[in-house]
């Protein structure tokens, strides 16, 4: 059997992307998990989960910051360490790639023609999707009196919520959601009007993740989620030395000298614990302490013959903490969303 936690409830475009990795038969469950964290938390103390899927980038605005602040928290407080590399309990195995159609849904039909100055609107959805519907929801507000977003745990919880309000006008209030069609078709809901997205090829990137070393079912290449022939992507993220110039270069190189080709590089702000500043600026210049440190991400892609140790020795002696989060395919999605 195997069993993948996704982010909740049914009709999220998590549970898209996991339908997508995950043949949908009567050995694959699918677990709904009620939030992003909760998604990692479970898989990592519950032996019954196999996979997690999470939402990690969108292609209109980027990050889905969540996600990354799990993966640093994880690194920075590792239980496992090999010297200064951390080794969390999860790795990263596989990504997925979904085309986000998004759709203004309500609870029963209603013509859109018919808002007024008078109407109040409450629009509910998860917060990535503000910044991707954002023209659309800034000429809805221009047709109405007050447009409130509401922040939900997904899309399609925001679906089930609006939906569950049964639609009755709360005090001249209209609760709408953002999500997807199949959310709509989950929830009894109505499509009042699709593809909502301010731009159009609007695509989520998702990571799958399992227990490192788990005995767990291997990963099945599925035949509609196409490979990319062998190209291979690696996912590292890292803390620099020290604020010294050239310390973010200095690991970078590294990369370089092994002709590895780095693809993306984001990064993320944290506040050290204060033991992590002893060891991070042992001189203590000036008596100043750096109020907090960024820690990188980066994906590199190779081919499967790449023999990581002589580059993570080179990484490790060039960087404060550094975790290796795994090689996974290149998705043959990343190409061609269709
Ligand atoms: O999976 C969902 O439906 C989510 O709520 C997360 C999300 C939100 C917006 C775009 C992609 C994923």
């Amino acid at each position: 059997m195997v069993n993948v936690a996704f982010l909740a409830p049914l009709g999220t475009y998590t549970h898209q992307a996991a339908l997508q990795q995950f043949p949908e038969d009567k050995h694959t469950t699918f677990t709904p998990v009620d939030s992003i964290s909760k998604c990692f938390q479970e898989l990592m103390t519950n032996k019954e989960l196999d996979f997690a899927v999470v939402p990690l980038e969108n292609s209109t605005n980027g990050q889905v910051v969540f996600t990354y602040d799990i993966l640093r928290d994880l690194m920075n407080n590792s239980d496992t360490y090999q010297e200064n590399e951390a080794v969390p309990m999860l790795e990263i195995v596989a990504e997925q790639y979904v085309s986000i159609d998004l759709c203004l849904i309500a609870s029963k039909p209603l013509n859109l023609n018919s808002l007024t100055k008078e109407t109040k609107l409450e629009i509910h959805s998860h917060p990535q999707v503000w910044g991707q519907a954002a023209n659309y929801l800034k000429l809805l507000e221009q047709k109405v009196s007050a447009l409130h977003k509401i922040d939900a745990s997904s899309t399609s919880a925001a679906v089930r919520l609006c939906c569950e309000m049964e639609g009755e006008e709360q005090g001249g209030v209209i609760s709408l959601a953002v999500g997807s069609s199949i959310a709509a078709k989950a929830h009894n809901g109505f499509v009042l009007d699709s593809r909502i997205n301010d731009k159009k090829g609007n695509t989520t990137r998702f990571l799958i993740l399992k227990r490192r070393n788990s005995q767990g079912p291997p990963l099945e290449a599925r035949p509609f989620s196409p490979l990319a022939n062998d190209q291979m992507v690696s996912i590292l993220t890292f803390v620099v030395k020290q604020d010294s110039p050239g310390s973010l270069v200095d690991v970078l190189n590294v990369l370089k000298e092994h002709r590895i080709n780095m693809c993306s590089i984001t990064s993320r702000p944290y506040h050290f614990p204060k033991d992590d500043r002893i060891q991070l600026t042992p001189e203590n210049e000036e008596g100043r302490w750096r109020k907090w440190q960024y820690i990188f991400f980066v994906e590199v892609t190779h081919d499967n013959r790449l023999d990581w140790a002589p580059v993570l020795k080179g990484i490790r002696s060039n960087s404060m903490r550094f975790c290796f989060w795994g090689t996974l395919h290149r998705n043959g999605r990343y190409y061609d969303i269709t």
